[in-house]
């Protein structure tokens, strides 16, 4: 998929729903932080500078080792892109929003298939990140690993015996390493348990961020859970720890959603049916209603309430309901009130194809 495909296409490998435990597991992240040495870190950088590690970065993925080791991946600057387009990268969670400030100087490699990324510029020179369905966190590593060997071929980056990777924010130098997971805990928030489980979590040395990462809020009932310390673990150790976590998390968001058809069945079922309602009839719909409905529908969905409608689907759906992908879809500006028509009259289309297929 070419980048003009990738602005295109709301779908990305990571929603397709089929990785292990992708019930609960949307995504699996693993990114790793990367500086080329003797260069200030990008908030300290020249234009020209940082055109020299932009230039860095392309020839090194132009390299014919490199090619046969990782296939063909795209460098696309920034500025190439409108600002719909950059914002769709955004909302596809292959960039973070960070990448938009000060775009002239950044860019961002893909792979076809999306699931291998760099950007280049951002808080460090380099950002590697692999994004899979479902909890596949050790494969996110391998994949990050090869790609960090492949470019490591030509790249010089900074590294210190005693530190590892030498990272803008020193709360990244040693591994450089974050690994996240994506959850859908719809369960233990109508059960009340969420804020003391992941009160919990903090202690264990994890950090829960909202669903576009540092500082954004939670929305649809999906929480990211990452590591917080990236120095003196391995990067085996921190992944582990994480699997570990989630799979706590998932047993007792199970048995919160196990609680709820035991024990409110019927206010579960009509919760569950009133989203399907909504999402299917509604001709008015803000954002932040969408997003909550796709939550409770996925949820019916899991539990076997909802039939004919694909799990994978909801997430497909918060991606092409955003602002950005509205205003792509339709080709103009919208004002608020019509991105809502627009939404409404999109997400009725998608699920009465979805229930005819
Ligand atoms: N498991 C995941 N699935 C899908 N997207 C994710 C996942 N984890 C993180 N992301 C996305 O990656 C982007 C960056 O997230 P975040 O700010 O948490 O990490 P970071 O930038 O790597 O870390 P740091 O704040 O340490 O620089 C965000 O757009 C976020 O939505």
């Amino acid at each position: 998929m070419s980048i003009r495909e990738t602005v295109n296409n709301p779908h990305s490998h990571w929603m397709d729903g089929t990785g292990p435990e992708s019930d609960i597991v949307i995504s699996s992240r693993v990114r790793v932080a990367r500086n080329l040495a003797h260069l200030p870190f990008p908030h300290l950088l020249t234009r020209e500078k940082a055109e020299d590690v932009i230039h860095a970065v392309q020839t090194a993925i132009e390299n014919r080792v490199f090619r046969e080791k990782m296939g063909r991946m795209e460098l696309t600057r920034m500025n190439e892109l409108t600002p719909v387009e950059r914002q769709i990268l955004v909302e596809k969670h292959l960039i973070s929003p960070d990448l938009l400030e000060n775009f002239e100087r950044k860019a961002v490699v893909l792979r076809d298939d999306e699931v291998l990324s760099v950007m280049v510029n951002e808080e460090d020179h380099l950002r590697l990140q692999c994004l899979l369905p479902g909890l596949q966190l050790n494969r996110a590593w391998e994949l990050i690993s090869r790609l960090d060997d492949a470019l490591e071929a030509t790249l010089d980056y900074a590294f210190d015996e005693k530190l590892g990777y030498l990272t803008a924010c020193p709360t990244n130098v040693g591994t450089g390493l974050r690994a996240s997971v994506m959850l859908h805990l719809p369960g233990l928030v109508m059960v009340n348990q969420i804020k003391g489980v992941l009160d919990t979590i903090t202690k264990l040395g994890l950090t829960v961020r909202g669903l576009y990462g540092e500082g954004t809020e939670a929305k649809g009932n999906l929480f990211q859970v990452s590591n917080q310390v990236t120095l003196g673990q391995a990067e085996e150790d921190i992944i582990a720890n994480l699997i570990s976590v989630t799979r706590q998390l998932l047993e007792q968001e199970r048995a919160a959603r196990q609680a709820l058809f035991r024990e409110r069945r019927e206010q579960l079922e009509d919760r569950v049916g009133r989203a399907y309602g909504l999402l299917k009839h509604a001709r008015v719909m803000t954002s932040e209603e969408a997003m909550s409905l796709f939550s409770d529908l996925r949820l019916g969905i899991n539990m076997g309430i909802i039939k004919n409608i694909p799990a994978p689907l909801t997430i497909e759906l918060m991606v092409l309901t955003r602002p950005a992908f509205l205003v792509k879809v339709t080709g103009k500006d919208l004002s608020p009130v019509e991105r809502d028509i627009y939404r409404a009259q999109l997400i009725r289309k998608k699920l009465s194809a979805a229930q005819q297929s």
